[in-house]
């Protein structure tokens, strides 16, 4: 991560000067009955890397996946554009568009009664050109869930996984989501982490790691320290805008974590990674 990387956004009205194969977001803006909520959001997450978007509470990073994956409410309106290998996702008919970009969201939808396995065979519903199954769809439904490290709880049904295992079992729909797509896929996964036991979100960001692999994956989080640490680059949202977007040691300054969350924060980066001590503005207690 290079501090030359930043981006630093007033007023968040810049394009993204990246490109190439990755997912660039121009323009973004989404309003709901007038109220807007992601205004104007330009940022890239290049393939082969993690992003994360980071942010307050309430500051629209759900909003921008939702938009990015094209499924906000019908009542939401949207204006700006999205490219995947520089190909527009934004105006591509929803059956490809879900080829090409998954998202995991929070509170994904879960039918406690399916099994793992029918869960994750969900996934490939885009695929299919009839109601039915298409050529291939086992083999790659299990190839997704050994990918996942989900393949142990195949036969399990959902109502009784674990946060950690139905995290798994999401990302493993994911991806057999994104299998056989002509094109590259992207990856969107809001607040992965969350619940998780330390573990549990080392094991998760290991996965997520061999994911980026060969595709842009894009997490929301707000474990800064963790963002710094396991992302490629951090995109800093606040009230719908971007602030920053770049390398996190650029983008995570002690000012900017001040003037955005209002808060004092002491960071300390080694080669293990980034340790970030807390303390309100206003009490001047300890972390
Ligand atoms: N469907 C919706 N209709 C109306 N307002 C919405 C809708 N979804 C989100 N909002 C509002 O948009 C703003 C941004 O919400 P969003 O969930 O995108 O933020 P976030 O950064 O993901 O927050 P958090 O970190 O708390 O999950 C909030 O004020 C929220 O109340």
């Amino acid at each position: 991560m290079s501090g030359a990387d930043a981006r630093v956004l007033g007023a968040g009205r810049h394009t993204s000067a990246a490109a190439g194969a990755g997912l660039q977001v121009r323009g973004l803006s989404v309003a709901v009955r007038g109220r807007s909520i992601v205004d104007e959001a330009s940022w890239s997450a290049p393939a082969g890397a993690i992003t994360a978007l980071v942010g307050p509470n309430g500051a629209g990073k759900s909003t921008m996946l939702r938009a990015i994956a094209g499924v906000l409410p019908e009542r939401a309106e949207r204006s700006g554009s999205v490219l995947l290998g520089g190909e527009r996702l934004d105006t591509m008919p929803a059956r490809r568009r879900a080829r090409r970009i998954a998202l995991v969201e929070q509170l994904a939808d879960a039918v406690p009664q399916l099994t793992a396995r029918e869960a994750v065979r969900l996934g490939r519903t885009p695929h299919h050109r009839m109601l039915g199954f298409s050529l291939g769809d086992d083999a790659v439904v299990e190839r997704a869930l050994e990918d996942a490290g989900a393949a142990p709880l195949a036969e399990r049904r959902l109502a009784e996984l674990s946060g950690g295992e139905l995290q798994r079992v999401h990302i493993a729909r994911a991806l057999a989501q994104q299998a056989g797509a002509d094109e590259g896929g992207a990856l969107l996964l809001d607040e992965p982490t969350n619940h998780l036991d330390v573990a549990w979100q080392l094991d998760l960001l290991e996965l997520v790691r061999r994911i980026a692999a060969d595709r842009p994956v894009v997490l929301t989080v707000h474990d800064l320290a963790l963002a710094a640490t396991h992302a490629d680059r951090v995109v800093l949202v606040d009230g719908g805008r971007v602030i920053a977007e770049g390398g996190a040691d650029a983008v995570l300054t002690s000012d900017r974590i001040r003037s955005v969350y209002g808060v004092e924060a002491s960071i300390d980066a080694d080669a293990d990674g980034v340790a970030i001590r807390y303390r309100r503005l206003d009490t001047g207690g300890g972390a």
